[in-house]
């Protein structure tokens, strides 16, 4: 295959091995394709949809179409090294798990066989705090590796202490602050199916008074004190009040990254306020319908943050291509969502490994083929857009 191809037994860089080849499911398409047999209707709704009309959740996979690879050649691509370095360790390649909630609804060992397939991979894991397993139980099976827990500060300030209490205390080396959903989408499928998690699910990480998980019960329901019908949004967030405060909670343990970012403004903002990095995303339209495409969003984001911080991308990654079409447009690295729950819903850890596998070969391949050696490397110098029936330079 590909990857032992691009291999010489005098390469200095450690690469994967790459894993036997399914043949049926030989791409992420494949593997959505798979993953929605074994998934119910209400699932499957609740993981794929976008918010409204799904314009943006369209608009962040065509945003790829619109570039094309530059490829140089003669370059001696016999030793490309695909890694990056990542709160400070070197990760394979540019791409890690984004954090998604209740990932049980996909399989039996959810967020525990994403932290299993992230640790024998190599990659780093951020964790929903919406899982449906604690986060002390995920950070067990993460190995060597590093896993991030992304945040929503709750209006009663004190449930996110204590979250963040534990975090530290399991060793979690960054917080992401989702900062796209001061209110939360219009979803209709979940309004439609009256989505709700089925009783032998908890959001694992909010027991209640009488040290029970909190259960996604419905809104009308009193039991459970961190409901993700009532919590997950925070109208009240701001930059004054808010990001301080959550520095204090969390420096100089764990980072404080946030994720939702889509301008330059924004991204001057977050810098101005000595936040540790930012993630250009919009919550795999989900959220606000209408909204930039995030790859279109990135370029300016990258442009403002000048290298200060890390800026970080995800949103309708399918493919290694398009892993090099995000870090030519300026990111360091990129998170994948779904393709991940379609993993764990094919075939549990298994699957999510395949899912970085597909990606990672990919990724690889395009590096070789386009005459890229190191990640560094990748700059717009490599694509070109297409507008229209013409081919503009970046
Ligand atoms: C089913 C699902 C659940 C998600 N849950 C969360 C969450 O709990 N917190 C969060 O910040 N983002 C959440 N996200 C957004 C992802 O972190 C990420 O931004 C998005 O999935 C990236 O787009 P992609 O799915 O096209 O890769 C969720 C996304 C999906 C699809
Ligand atoms: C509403 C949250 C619990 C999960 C989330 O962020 C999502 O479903 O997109």
């Amino acid at each position: 295959m590909v990857a032992a191809k691009l291999k010489t037994e005098k390469s200095p860089v450690k690469r994967r091995d790459p894993l036997p080849h399914d043949t049926k499911c030989l791409t992420i398409d494949e593997l959505q394709k798979l993953a929605a047999e074994n998934m119910d209707k209400q699932t499957r709704d609740y993981y794929n949809e976008g918010a409204d009309k799904g314009t943006t959740l369209r608009e962040n996979l065509d945003a790829f179409q619109k570039y094309r690879i530059r490829p140089r050649v003669l370059r001696d691509v016999s030793q490309c090294d695909p890694s990056i370095e990542l709160f400070g360790k070197s990760i394979p390649f540019p791409c890690a798990i984004a954090p998604t909630a209740m990932q049980k609804l996909a399989h039996p060992e959810g967020e525990v066989a994403t932290s299993k397939a992230a640790a024998k991979f190599g990659t780093v894991m951020g964790l929903s705090s919406f899982s449906t397993t604690t986060l002390e139980e995920v950070a067990e099976h993460r190995g060597e590796n590093d896993n991030v827990l992304q945040l929503y500060v709750f209006e009663e300030r004190h449930h996110t202490e204590k979250l963040l209490k534990r975090a530290k205390k399991a060793g979690y080396k960054a917080v992401f602050l989702t900062v796209d959903t001061p209110v939360l989408g219009r979803r209709n499928c979940d309004i439609r199916n009256q989505f709700t998690l089925p009783p032998h699910l908890q959001i694992a990480n909010f027991p209640d008074e009488n040290g029970n998980s909190s259960s996604a019960d419905p809104p009308t329901s009193k039991k459970a004190s961190v409901r993700f019908h009532t919590h997950a949004a925070n109208p009240t967030l701001s930059w004054e009040k808010d990001i301080e405060w959550l520095k204090e909670q969390c420096h100089p343990e764990m980072e404080v990254w946030i994720k939702g970012v889509a301008t330059a403004e924004d991204t001057e903002l977050a810098i101005k306020h000595g936040v540790d990095g930012v993630v250009v995303s919009n919550h795999g339209g989900r959220q606000l319908d209408g909204a930039m495409a995030t790859l279109d969003a990135l370029p300016d984001v990258a442009r403002a943050a000048r290298g200060r911080i890390p800026v970080h991308v995800d949103g309708g990654i399918r493919h290694g291509t398009d892993i090099f079409k995000a870090i030519a447009l300026g990111a360091d690295c990129v998170w994948i969502g779904r393709p991940v729950l379609w993993g764990l819903s094919y075939k549990g850890q298994e699957g999510v490994e395949r899912c970085l596998s597909l990606l990672y070969d990919e990724f690889l391949l395009c590096m070789g083929l386009a005459g890229v050696k190191s990640v560094k490397e990748i700059t717009k110098e490599y694509l070109v857009r297409i507008d229209g029936l013409n081919l503009s330079r970046l």
